[in-house]
This record gives structure tokens, sequence and C-alpha cells, in this order.
């Protein structure tokens, strides 16, 4: 059991995406706890629209080769030392997690799957953070790849919705801002004057 150290409001607010990892495992136990606390993420009908694909500890080095073959071009025409530069990104991570999603024929079940999935992911992010593990969802093109999806076993009618990184940093990102709340909120009936 991790033990919960950030009110819902502190995870929300001092979550940070991290894109500079340290190298450090993740612990395969906690991130399972993770994975497995985010299923209270709201979903309609409780579909429960999500999958997930982890990769962890031993299963690592395989993953890596995946990532150079499909998200570094060109690899094999690379210097050793301009390859290790490119990967830097993908090996940093301890950990790895694809949120796969079901694609209902019907558009308004899939918008629901996938604003389902989307919460699943966040709570990932946020049980995560809580467990002072830090996170990126990414979105590179190779996640449509139709190999790529082989390769992980993503079957027709499902959609990768995101590369969730997990790993250990050296240094906590700075806020992007965000806009005020009354740049984004109005009242209801409100009316310009
Ligand atoms: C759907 C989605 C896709 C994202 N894709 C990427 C990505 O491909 N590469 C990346 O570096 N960050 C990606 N991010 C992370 C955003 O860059 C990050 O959330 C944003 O800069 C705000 O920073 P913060 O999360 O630290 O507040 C993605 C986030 C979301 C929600």
């Amino acid at each position: 059991m991790i033990e919960q150290a950030l009110s819902i409001r502190e995870a929300i607010t001092s979550r940070r995406s991290i894109k500079n990892f340290n190298g450090q495992p993740v612990d395969r136990e906690s991130l399972l706890q993770v994975l497995d606390d985010a299923k209270w993420a709201p979903n309609h009908g409780n579909r429960e629209p999500w999958r997930v694909v982890m990769a962890c500890g031993k299963e690592l080095d395989a993953l890596y080769e995946l990532l150079k073959e499909f998200g570094v071009a060109k690899w094999r025409e690379l210097s050793e030392e301009d390859l290790a530069k490119q990967m830097k990104k993908f090996v940093t991570p301890g950990g790895y997690a694809f949120i796969i999603v079901k694609e209902d024929v019907r558009q308004k079940e899939r918008l629901e799957d996938f604003a389902a999935a989307s919460c699943y992911s966040q709570n990932v992010q946020l049980l995560a953070w809580d467990a002072g593990i830090g996170s990126c969802w990414k979105t590179p093109p190779f996640i449509d790849n139709p190999k790529f999806r082989d390769a992980l076993g993503v079957e027709n009618g499902e959609r990768i919705i995101g590369m969730l990184q997990f790993g250990y940093f050296d240094e906590l990102p700075k806020a992007k801002p965000r806009r005020e709340v009354d740049q984004f909120v109005t009242r209801f009936g409100q009316t310009e004057e």
C-alpha cells in the first residue's frame, strides 16, 4: 500500500509533466498499484473502456528496441553518440504504460469512452505523483503506426491514446502558465454590455 501524502488539490496543482527523467528504475508493484487505483475513474455505463500495456524492469530492453525502430528516424545511419542522444528520452524513464481505449462504432459512446480513458490516465498521473513518481503523457505519431500497434498487441477497434512514461527526476519543472479563472468561466446568462 502506497501511503497518501498529498491532498487532491495539492496533487492536481503541484503535478508537472516530467520530460527529463534521471534513469532510476520504477518499482513494478508501485506502478501496478497506481494503475489499479486509477480504475475508479468515472466512465459511462461502467464500460471501463481502457486497458493498459505496461513495461517495467526486464521488459524495458525489448521496448527500447521497438522505440528505437519507430521513434528514431534512420537510426541505422546515426553514429553511436547521436543514437544515444536520440534514445535518451526513451531510456531514462523507469516505466511505461500504453493506455488503450476501445473505439465504439457509435459516435457518442466512442467520445464518452475516450473521455473516460482520459480520466483514467489523469488518475494514473496524479496517483503516481502522490507516490513520488513523475510522469508524462506522450502522443508520438508512431502510436498509430500499424506495425507498432501490432508489436503491442493492439487489436482492430482499439486505439492507443497515450504513452505514459514514469520515473524519477532531479529538477522539478516550472509550472506552465494557465489562464485566470475569469478568462475561461462565464456566468450563465451573462451577456456582453
Ligand atoms: C493528450 C496529451 C498529449 C500529450 N502529448 C505530449 C507529447 O507528445 N510530448 C510531450 O512532451 N508532452 C506531451 N503532453 C504533455 C504536455 O506537454 C503537458 O501536459 C503540458 O505542457 C502542460 O504541462 P504540465 O503537465 O506540467 O502542466 C501531452 C499531454 C496530453 C494531455
